[in-house]
């Protein structure tokens, strides 16, 4: 997919060097963005492979989005993605599928004079007890799907996991943390906003979840799919710890204006080789904690023809894996990437 080669060229070329809380060191872009045309074709990267177990996995995240549980104890049997955020007990801090389903609604006594709140009985408020306390949540999807069908043309059809003062205390608050529908014409596009993206890893998952939602979304709501528009706001790629991180302080320059002379994709293939020649090796346990390599080798690949997905028409609570399937899929080979904690 040229839009993702393009957002990896955009960030290698013209970013800055950046360490940050991981103590994994990165080269990062303000402002990373790309549209996404889903009619041709389902967005799921060909420049390394993200079928078999990547796939699996992808699908058993965004369901796992969409169940709403806060836990990952059945998430964490299908897929380890999520394992080293959470407790033993499967509890995890991050909110994505919670805050999309049951967001939490002010209690009577907590809602300021002069502001609106929808009642217990208004249709997407829900009441759970917890701890013997009664609870009321909002469910931000079906309020999408309900209002996609009464009032496709409304320009509110924002679905938020940020949570101020959740995110302001949690270990990982949310990364992708708002999307808004939108109409045009019979089209539905969605675009997603991320605060923060791991270019190598995490954005393919990404790309590929939110395309799927929003093919799943309007065929619930009778449309045709659209555009998929993506905002992310440090996007990054992750060059490795200690002294390998350190190396691409001091060479960033020499490695832009090497990039900015590749005239051919197979020019790629020759940075890589020098960056494999003069930076120092990783250190032991740090296993391509360096993403430059393996994101020079994609672009040094050219993009195959789009593979297609379909999703059996049942109602959103009621999808499982088994209701999605990928065809005509055809890839360049896999590429291991190190995930930065
Ligand atoms: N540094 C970092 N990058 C991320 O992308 C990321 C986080 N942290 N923390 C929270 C979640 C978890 N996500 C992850 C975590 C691991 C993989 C990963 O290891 N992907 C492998 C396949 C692993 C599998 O399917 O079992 C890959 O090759 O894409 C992907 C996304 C996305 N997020
Ligand atoms: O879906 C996801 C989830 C996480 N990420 C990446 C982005 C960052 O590399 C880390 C989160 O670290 P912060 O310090 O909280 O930004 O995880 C992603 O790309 N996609």
């Amino acid at each position: 997919m040229k839009q993702y080669l393009s957002a990896v060229e955009r960030a290698l070329a013209g970013g800055t060097y950046k360490p940050n809380r991981t103590g994994v060191d990165t080269i990062s872009r303000f402002n990373v963005g790309y549209q996404i045309d889903l009619e041709e074709g389902f967005p799921l990267l060909t420049t390394k492979k993200m079928d078999g177990f990547r796939w699996r996995s992808m699908i058993h995240e965004l369901l796992w989005y969409l169940s709403g549980e806060a836990h990952i104890r059945e998430l964490r049997e299908k897929t380890g993605i999520w394992n080293e955020w959470a407790d033993e007990d499967g509890k995890l801090d991050t909110a994505y599928g919670r805050f999309w389903r049951r967001y939490p609604v002010p209690e009577l006594e907590q809602q300021l004079p002069g502001e609106s709140w929808p009642d217990d009985a208004h249709r997407w408020v829900s009441t759970e007890t917890q701890d013997g306390e009664t609870v009321r949540t909002f469910d931000q999807l079906q309020y999408v799907l309900d209002t996609l069908r009464e009032s496709p043309h409304s320009r509110r059809l924002v679905v938020s996991a940020w949570h101020p003062s959740n995110a302001a205390v949690s270990t990982l608050p949310p990364c992708h943390y708002t999307f808004v529908f939108n109409v045009q014409g019979d089209r539905l596009n969605l675009h997603l906003t991320q605060r923060s993206g791991d270019i190598a890893l995490g954005i393919p998952f990404n790309i590929a979840a939110y395309a799927l939602l929003l093919k799943i979304i309007a065929q619930r709501t009778g449309f045709e799919v659209g555009e998929f528009g993506h905002t992310i706001v440090d996007a990054h790629v992750y060059c490795g710890a200690g002294e390998r991180g350190a190396w691409y302080d001091e060479n960033l320059e020499a490695l832009q204006d090497r990039l900015a002379a590749v005239d051919k994709a197979d020019g790629y293939l020759q940075v890589r080789e020098w960056v494999e020649e003069n930076a120092p090796e990783e250190a032991e346990g740090d296993d391509q904690l360096d993403h430059v390599p393996g994101l020079l080798t994609q672009l040094s690949r050219t993009p195959m023809s789009r593979p297609s997905v379909s999703v059996r028409d049942v109602p959103l609570d009621e999808l499982t894996f088994d209701d999605i399937e990928l065809h005509d899929y055809e890839s360049e080979s896999g590429l291991s990437f190190g995930v930065a904690e």
